[in-house]
């Protein structure tokens, strides 16, 4: 029998300063988030970040939190919830991080009956950070804990058409509504380095003006690549004119370079420059989250205003929309039939 596993990052289990810790140290020492050698990841995690970052995102994900929990969580319960009445087959929901996990909802199908998983990492755009390290972690478990289970992967879908109808169009309701002068389209970065040891013919990104616009076999691997031509794609579903969206890298951690245009330091630009009236999206997530909600909804909110802008639009990340689920419900049917 065959089922279907939706992936998402996770959230700590609650604001409180020691469940925070708890997730970040689960996060942070996954090798395909900090890169490092172990004894330094180590010693930079638990050493050096845990002590001093939980406090801090604590307070932050309180000024986030909702009353059922998590943003994150809530909402991809909420999708999850869509997909799995739409579905013909059993359909679970898991985290990368925390709870609940991907053990736990490998069993839950297990117990239905399954054998045969369709693992769908709910990231757009690959990237050791994201798509690699669920199906690295799912494919681990699998072999240790349910060895009669096959899985398949749903590879990265940051340029399938379906996908890009339904945020362009959810993006279109905004831009109707709000007008705004610049649309910006801001991705969760990651260290330049990640970049170039996903790089399957190791020469091809140099993360320069022009790599990720020439054609390679890298860009299957090349998230750089696949935040560009996310953003190209809309850009043309939508018929914006060129001048009026760009793109930038939100969210870096630690003194390594990162996928540059910095967001924080882009938006501060544009209403220095007398951009009045912004509105930002946000392809990398699917759920909103700390890094949605916090990170650009108040701080570069209030950062734009600081400097000279009017009006700031946080666009929505897909969530639960309809379209959004009847498009994950198809990908399901088209894998199981
Ligand atoms: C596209 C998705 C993501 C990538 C790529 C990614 C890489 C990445 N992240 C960190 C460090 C942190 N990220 C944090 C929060 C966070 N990150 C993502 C997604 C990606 N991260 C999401 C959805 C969230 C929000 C989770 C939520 O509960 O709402 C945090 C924790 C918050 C904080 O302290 O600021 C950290 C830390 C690194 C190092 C990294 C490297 C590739
Ligand atoms: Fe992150
Ligand atoms: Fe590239």
């Amino acid at each position: 029998m065959k089922g279907a596993l939706l992936v998402n990052l996770g959230s700590p289990n609650s604001t409180s300063v020691k469940d925070v810790k708890n997730y970040l140290d689960e996060f942070l020492m996954d090798k395909r988030v900090i890169d490092t050698p172990y004894l330094v990841r180590a010693f930079v995690v638990k050493g050096i970040i845990l002590n001093t970052r939980p406090k801090k995102s604590a307070e932050a994900y309180k000024k986030i939190w909702w009353p059922e929990g998590s943003p994150l969580i809530v909402l991809s319960e909420r999708l999850h919830k869509k997909v799995a009445e739409k579905s013909d087959i059993p359909v679970e929901l898991a985290m990368r991080y925390g709870n609940p996990s991907i053990k736990s909802g490998i069993e839950k199908l297990v117990n239905q009956g399954v054998t045969e998983i369709f693992l769908i990492p709910l990231y757009p755009q690959f990237a050791m950070a994201t798509t690699e390290t669920i199906e690295v972690l799912a494919a681990k478990l699998v072999k240790k804990h349910f060895p009669n289970v096959q899985l398949t992967n749903l590879p990265a879908f940051y340029n399938k058409e379906d996908y890009i109808s339904v945020l362009s169009n959810s993006i279109k309701t905004f831009i109707e509504k709000e007008k705004p002068e610049h649309l910006l389209f801001s991705y969760h970065g990651v260290p330049e380095r990640h970049i170039k040891k996903s790089d399957v013919t190791k020469s091809h990104c140099k993360i320069d003006g022009s790599c990720c616009n020439t054609p390679s076999p890298a860009h299957e691997f090349c998230y750089r690549h696949q935040c560009y031509e996310t953003t190209k794609q809309v850009a043309s579903f939508l018929n914006l004119k060129e001048g009026t969206y760009s793109t930038s890298f939100q969210s870096r951690l630690g003194r390594d370079p990162w996928l540059q245009p910095y967001t924080d330091k882009t938006i501060e630009g544009f209403a220095k420059d007398g951009v009045k009236n912004l509105a930002v999206v946000t392809p990398a997530f699917v759920s909103d989250c700390l890094e949605t909600l916090e990170e650009i909804g108040m701080e570069a909110k209030d950062d734009f205003i600081e400097n000279g802008g009017e009006k700031f639009t946080t666009i929505p990340c897909l969530n639960d929309n309809d379209d959004w689920a009847d498009t994950l419900t198809n990908w399901i049917k088209n894998w199981s039939k």
